[in-house]
């Protein structure tokens, strides 16, 4: 059985979008414990107890059960496809679905390079030998945007290595976490390998710092990532922290124009815009600039926004009301020094009367220190700026304090890799978006 602990005295209620015959209201759809010191502690004893027997098991015998989990979890798509939206309010047809992929690729790893060490030969009368070992019990603590596939991409690895994993997913999305413990026990992961605990940053900072834990992996935001890295130091345990960003999209006049603008929509718009690699900062070659501005607006304006559990629908509501408010007050208010270019930003979608609802919204006129160029507002805001030259869009690619992603779109393959080379992002496309399989890394630089 998937280690589910059992409530606190402190609950957590969520609420969110519900659909029921067409209409979307706003409801609370569970109650989740927030796991104290003590749950905190259980849990690590817990995964310490499935730690030992998966750790002693082959890869091929980890490989195997991870297989089958890879392909619950692929069956399992619609469900956890509407749990997510459930939990996000993002539209159904962006979600669940990213993740069970993880499973499978790494269930073939499983007794490869994940598991394998080397020969050292020392002469003719010794040699030495490396091992690779899994850690112990690893933690990953989720963000609300990709619950899913923030649980599969954390997990998928470090179970295939041989390590327990305690699950703390975001306090706003709890729901599919669960389902994946099931799907995994479900598999044959033995008990006490896959955990969840809820909770919100209190639960997360017992688990960063808890002396049984011997990594902590984070998808959050940059605040965040600094307070683990010095919670994780009191216990010397290794970290990996997967961060926000401002990502430049480069276009230079020789791209595709269609591709690039279906690329600047994808950067920004995919998601509500609330995407960590999301291409924020559009840096337009100058001659282009117009016809770019004109079939951009005209995309977005028919962005079909609404109901999230309709097929149909293109663009969903943001995760809270909070943060709703902080998007629109970056995004209306702080209209400085021009109103935004594509005139859609409405704070509710009209055919909605409940829910976090933010039309989509393009400045094109943004001075150089605008907080919109600066800040990640993990929203539908896209910013458009113009360059002349080549040496210009790099300057103005590299001039961020993140450097998760970048894009360049042009029809010149050598200026393409050129410019790739000088950018300092973790990831760069070359005329797509936001593209993230398995089979890559993904993250910081
Ligand atoms: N780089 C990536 O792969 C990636 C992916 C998705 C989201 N993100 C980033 O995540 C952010 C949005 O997500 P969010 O609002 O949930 O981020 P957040 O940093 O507020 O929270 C992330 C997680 O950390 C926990 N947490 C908060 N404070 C903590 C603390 N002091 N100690 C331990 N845990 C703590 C939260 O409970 C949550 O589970 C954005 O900045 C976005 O760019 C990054
Ligand atoms: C799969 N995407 C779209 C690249 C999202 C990765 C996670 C970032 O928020």
């Amino acid at each position: 059985m998937p280690k589910v602990y059992p409530a606190t005295s402190e609950v957590r209620s969520r609420r969110a979008l519900l659909s029921r015959e067409g209409k979307v209201a706003l409801q609370v759809i569970c109650k989740v414990p927030v796991a104290d010191e003590g749950f905190v502690d259980y849990a690590v004893e817990i995964a310490r107890e499935g730690f030992k027997v998966w750790s002693r098991m082959s890869g091929n015998e980890r490989g195997r059960i991870l297989a089958n989990a890879g392909k619950m979890l692929l069956d399992a798509h619609p469900e956890l496809a509407r749990l997510e939206v459930l939990d996000t309010g993002k539209p159904l047809s962006e979600s669940g679905g990213v993740g069970a992929d993880s499973v499978q690729f790494f269930s073939g790893l499983a007794s490869t390079v994940c598991v394998s060490g080397s020969y050292i030969p020392l002469g003719s009368k010794a040699f030495g030998y490396t091992r690779r070992e899994p850690l112990g019990v690893c933690v990953g603590i989720g963000a609300w945007n990709y619950p899913n596939q923030i649980a599969l991409w954390k997990s998928a690895p470090a179970l295939a290595c041989g390590n327990s994993v305690i699950l703390k997913p975001s306090e706003l999305t709890p729901l599919t976490a669960l389902r994946i413990a099931e799907i995994y026990s479900e598999a044959g992961v033995p008990p006490g390998v896959f955990n969840v605990v809820h909770g919100d940053h209190t639960t997360g900072s017992l688990l960063a710092g808890h002396k049984g834990v011997r990594k902590v992996s984070l998808t959050g935001s940059v605040p965040t990532g600094k307070k683990i890295m010095e919670r994780a130091a009191t216990t010397l345990k290794t970290i990996s922290l997967e961060l926000g960003g401002k990502s430049p999209m480069i276009v230079f006049n020789d791209a595709n124009i269609d591709n690039a603008v279906r690329g600047a929509m994808m950067a920004n718009f995919y998601c509500q815009g609330e995407v960590c690699s999301n291409g924020t900062r559009l840096l337009v070659q100058e001659s282009i600039k117009d016809d770019f501005m004109h079939r951009f607006c005209e995309l977005t304006n028919r962005i079909r926004i609404g109901d999230p559990m309709k097929e149909s629908t293109q663009f969903g509501a943001l995760i809270t009301e909070n943060h709703m408010k902080k998007v629109a007050f970056l995004a209306i208010s702080l209209q400085v020094p021009g109103l935004p270019s594509c005139p859609r930003p409405q704070r509710r979608c009209n055919s909605i009367r409940n829910g976090f609802f933010l039309g989509p919204v393009i400045f094109e006129k943004c001075t150089k220190d605008s907080r919109l160029l600066k800040e990640e507002i993990f929203g539908p805001v896209a910013c458009v700026q113009t360059f002349k030259t080549e040496e210009e869009a790099i300057e103005m690619a590299n001039g961020t304090d993140f450097g998760l992603a970048a894009a360049v779109f042009t029809n010149d393959i050598q200026r393409a890799h050129r410019v790739v080379d000088q950018l300092d992002a973790g990831t760069c496309w070359i005329n797509e978006y936001n593209l993230s399989p398995p089979e890559l890394p993904f993250g910081e630089k």
